[in-house]
């Protein structure tokens, strides 16, 4: 018998970012009704953290031009946080309006994509983030950081681990509790992933990193290990591997929460997540996009159970 490897954490944190993450790059309008479904679906399932909507330009993500909405109708659970993203203050101030529990602040390791997904350059994002990270605090929110192409970038290529570093010790230092490290384009292996880490690992400790990993070239579990083995416990996933960034051509969708929560119960990790009824929640989505899911264990297990 295989002893239980002691550099793995014993429980880990899921990070639901389907109905933000997964939802935002859907060519096709998708019902407020439908959103606020499957934001329910993943409560009941026990996701603790659900990154619900974002407060960013309808002209740049239409998609999520009903996040306000959306708050407005969840049924909401006391012991879930529902986040959402904000790049501005404008976007902040929304935020606010709508109720939400936790807002997150977007940056970039690379400054093509900086410009491309939120317009100005990674210096003057961080400056832009100063103003909206002072007014979550007024507001006693939470601020959570994430760093986009930490392993590499759709128009820059390769991305040197101390460029990310550096912005996930800025996103840091302004008061962001955590930081998650993105692997947009899905391009990561696992050693690179552990390079990456330990460099940003100068300035941020472990314990408050997470990963978020796109399975575009089907690397994102094999990461996802990697990474519990240096002691990340947070893991950013989307139900049914739903998702892509609209700045990121060819970026497919997040790592699906099926997967990696079946991974988690391989190993023995907790998480606190009711497999059977995320699985529903995966199912409910997919049927809703009328395409199977993006998660080999969720389409056999629907296999399985519909003969
Ligand atoms: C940041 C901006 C707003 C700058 O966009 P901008 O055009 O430079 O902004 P602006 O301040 O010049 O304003 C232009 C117009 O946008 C409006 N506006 C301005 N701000 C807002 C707002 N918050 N909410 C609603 N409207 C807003 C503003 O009112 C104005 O309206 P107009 O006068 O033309 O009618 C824009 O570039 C934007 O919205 N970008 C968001 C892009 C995005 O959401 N990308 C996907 C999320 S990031 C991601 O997926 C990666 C991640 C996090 O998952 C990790 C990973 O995988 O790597």
């Amino acid at each position: 018998m295989i002893k239980a490897n002691p550099r793995l954490p014993k429980r880990v944190k899921l990070v639901e970012v389907g109905p933000r993450d997964g939802l935002q790059n859907e060519a096709t309008a998708i019902d407020t009704q439908v959103k606020v479904d499957l934001v329910n679906h993943l409560t009941d399932a026990g996701l603790s953290y659900i990154e619900t909507g974002s407060f960013v330009s309808p002209k740049w993500v239409p998609q999520m031009a009903s996040s306000a909405e959306v708050f407005a109708q969840i049924k909401r659970n006391s012991s879930v946080t529902y986040a959402a993203l904000t790049p501005n203050l404008k976007g902040l101030q929304a935020a606010i309006a709508a109720g939400v529990d936790e807002v997150a602040i977007f940056g970039a390791a690379s400054e093509s994509f900086s410009q491309k997904n939120i317009n100005c350059s990674i210096k003057e994002s961080l400056q832009r983030f100063t103003d909206v990270v002072e007014l979550a605090k007024q507001h006693n929110l939470k601020i959570r950081g994430y760093v986009s192409c930490v392993l590499g970038c759709p128009y820059e290529g390769d991305i040197a681990p101390e460029q990310v570093a550096e912005v996930a010790r800025d996103l840091f230092a302004m008061g962001c509790y955590e930081i998650s490290l993105g692997d947009t384009i899905g391009v990561g292996t696992p050693h690179r992933v552990q390079e990456m880490l330990v460099a940003v690992n100068k300035y941020v400790p472990m314990d408050k990193l997470a990963v978020h990993f796109h399975d575009t070239y089907g690397q994102a579990l094999a990461n996802i290990y990697a990474a519990l083995n240096m002691g990340i416990a947070v893991i950013d996933s989307s139900v049914a591997g739903l998702g892509g960034c609209p700045y990121a051509k060819g970026a497919s969708g997040n790592v699906a929460t099926e997967d990696v929560v079946y991974m988690l119960n391989g190993l023995g990790i907790e998480h606190g997540v009711n497999f059977d009824l995320l699985l529903k929640a995966g199912w409910f989505i997919s049927d809703k996009l009328q395409r199977p899911a993006i998660s080999k264990v969720s389409n056999a297990l629907r296999a399985k159970q519909t003969g």
